[in-house]
């Protein structure tokens, strides 16, 4: 394990899948896979120029390889597995990326939020699923980290910290693939916090 920033804390966790499953998840991805979007105002997706990949998202229902890395990426964490959003599988050609944003949902749509009931996205593992041929590394501006995709390994960081607050230093992108492909999973565990539950509450007396 690589740690690549000790604040906010960044790691990445090399060998995070076993093998095959890399090809397994991109295999049952594959068949899914749709233009990506973006959280838009409210519970919204927006498409963007900003993020011009593909994703499926895939739930545990029946499939023991994904529940087996929902279940890794929870010991890692110490967040119950029961607080991971189905997975998100990534797909890049050619020229396309995600340009730097926050996984964090900002307070606005977490009060809207679909998934607001579980919580701000806490933790993020992004598992590599394969190496472009050139290209596609995740980028942190702020941080000065530029990570080229490492095949069945995990990027993984806190997009809030203790004290519950948004980190913005946290801001990171998939660069443009220069040539070949790039898939990867996002791993998104939640968190109750006490600032989001008071969000919640109040959206409730406002109903
Ligand atoms: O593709 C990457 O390296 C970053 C992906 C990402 O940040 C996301 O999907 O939220
Ligand atoms: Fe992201």
């Amino acid at each position: 394990m690589n740690v690549l920033h000790r604040d906010p804390l960044v790691l990445l966790i090399e060998d995070f899948l076993q093998p095959g499953e890399a090809e397994h998840m991109i295999a049952a991805a594959r068949p899914l896979m749709e233009r990506s979007g973006i959280f838009a105002d409210g519970a919204k997706t927006a498409y963007s120029e900003a993020r011009t990949s593909s994703n499926a998202f895939l739930d545990d229902g029946g499939d023991h390889v994904i529940r087996c890395i929902e279940e890794r990426a929870s010991l890692i964490s110490n967040v119950p597995v029961n607080y991971t959003e189905p997975l998100q599988v990534v797909w890049y050609r050619r020229n396309q990326e995600f340009r730097p944003h926050h996984d964090y949902i900002s307070a606005k749509n977490l009060k809207h939020d679909y998934w607001a009931h579980i919580g701000q996205r806490y933790v993020t593992m992004l598992v590599y699923l394969n190496e472009p041929a050139k290209g596609g590394n995740t980028l942190f501006p702020t941080l000065k980290l530029d990570v080229p995709p490492k095949k069945n390994a995990a990027l993984f960081w806190y997009n809030i910290n203790l004290d519950g607050v948004e980190d913005e230093r946290t801001l990171h992108g998939g660069s443009p693939v220069d040539e070949g492909e790039k898939y990867a999973i996002n791993i998104w565990q939640r968190k109750m916090l006490p600032h989001v539950q008071a969000i919640l509450d109040a959206s409730v007396a406002d109903d």
